[in-house]
């Protein structure tokens, strides 16, 4: 006998570049894509500030809605609304998807929790700690789900990796992580694109922070050994670009002293230029090294090289383990997000709020020793 699907019914909100790529991984045949099959996905609305913007995003990316329509489980067509309250109050939703630009987080996503609708908030989360805490009170008392989308925390190859570091000892005991997610805008985009724009909370921190931190948080933060404990010795410098006051360079170093001897994570931004291709997060042990190559946010193989302590770095052998990725891959966050509601969990053990909260209070402290100010009034709460 077979088991029906869990269906989950989301509402997009924000019809931008990010909500395209993720309705169209929730169109995907899961068990073509590497996935159980046990939750599927419909979208059954998407509000936009524009309701042409709206209607012509369904036509490009979603004409039938999610997999669940398309198979038939879910026979609704998806809604476009000129506002994103339309898409908070329709019966037909479970979940808003906040794909917004960084200053709407807060109030986006305060929004859909007050309409009783769960949320899954695209990175980074708020602007600051403060923000995320009043959402994050404001989900649990009204018992509803909210994450973060770190998407790459639900990657096979993350889980993968995890088990390489933690119960193989792959490279011994950790000591040293190096990570960095850098993309040229500069000279792409012109100064009112969201990265460069102050007033969408541009720069390199907010955008591309998120993800050499995930793996400093999963790698080092998460480790058994270190028992939540947070990172110390924070030290950050930004250098800015032009007079605009957002971050074009940013590096943050932060120690692990529960780790053995300790450990370190060397981590970095920039919108000026482009992480090498071949290695943009190493993490280094006591018996070799672990090489992600690009991209920071979506790696698909990893490299291990196992030494000898004392060979030096030159003496290794090498294994590449390949975790080929169909779609974008955000659909394994998705399915992830299923399961919790599905199962009435209002927190996912894998992106808990506490994960964010620690995420913020970092950036909070990196943009204040950088001196990264954002314009009057965009953050809605402060501390
Ligand atoms: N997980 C991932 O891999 C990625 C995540 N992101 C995150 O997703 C979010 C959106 O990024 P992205 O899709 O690239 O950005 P886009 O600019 O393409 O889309 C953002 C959307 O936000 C809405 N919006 C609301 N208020 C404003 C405003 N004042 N000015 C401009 N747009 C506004 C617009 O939707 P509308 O006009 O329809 O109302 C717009 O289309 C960011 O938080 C980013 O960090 C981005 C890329 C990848
Ligand atoms: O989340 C992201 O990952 C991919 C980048 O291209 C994008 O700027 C960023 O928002």
């Amino acid at each position: 006998m077979t088991t029906k699907p869990f269906v989950l019914k989301w509402g997009i909100v924000g019809a931008g570049r990010i909500s395209g790529f993720f309705v169209r991984d929730l169109i995907l045949d899961p068990t073509k894509s590497g996935r159980d099959g046990d939750v599927v996905h419909a979208v059954t609305a998407v509000g936009s500030r524009s309701s042409q913007k709206a209607e012509e995003f369904i036509k490009d990316n979603c004409p039938q809605g999610g997999f669940a329509q398309q198979s038939g489980l879910l026979p609704v067509a998806p809604a476009a609304f000129g506002s994103y309250a339309d898409v908070y109050n329709h019966p037909d939703v479970d979940i808003i998807y906040v794909g917004t630009t960084h200053p709407s987080h807060y109030e986006d996503c305060k929004n859909a929790l007050e309409a009783g609708k769960h949320v899954l908030l695209e990175k980074p989360a708020t602007l600051n700690k403060a923000e995320f805490k009043v959402l994050s009170e404001l989900a649990q008392s009204k018992k509803l789900f909210l994450m973060e989308a770190v998407w790459t925390r639900f990657f096979p190859l993350t889980f993968a990796l995890e088990k390489a570091l933690f119960e193989d000892q792959a490279i011994g005991e950790i000591r040293r992580l190096v990570s960095d997610f850098s993309i040229s805008f500069i000279d792409v985009v012109d100064d009112t694109h969201r990265m460069l724009n102050p007033s969408l909370g541009g720069g390199g921190l907010l955008d591309l922070g998120p993800y050499p931190l995930v793996w400093a948080m999963l790698v080092l933060y998460r480790h058994p050994k270190n028992n939540l404990n947070p990172p110390t010795n924070l030290v950050a410098a930004m250098t800015k670009f032009g007079e605009t006051g957002i971050d074009l360079h940013t590096s943050w170093s932060m120690d692990f002293p529960n780790l053995g001897p300790g450990a370190r994570a060397n981590l970095s931004v920039s919108i000026g230029v482009n992480s090498p291709k071949d290695v943009v997060t190493r993490i280094q042990g006591t018996h070799g090294e672990i090489l992600l190559p690009w991209a920071t946010a979506r790696p698909d193989k990893f490299i291990i090289r196992r030494s000898q302590p004392g060979r030096g770095a030159q003496d290794y052998t090498e294994e590449v383990h390949e975790f080929p990725i169909i779609g974008q891959g955000l659909h394994w966050e998705a399915d992830a997000v299923a399961r919790c509601i599905r199962d009435g969990k209002t927190e996912s053990e894998r992106m808990p709020h506490a994960d964010t909260l620690l995420t913020m209070s970092i950036f909070d402290e990196i943009r204040r020793q950088g001196g990264y100010v954002y314009p009057e009034g965009l953050e809605k709460v402060t501390l």
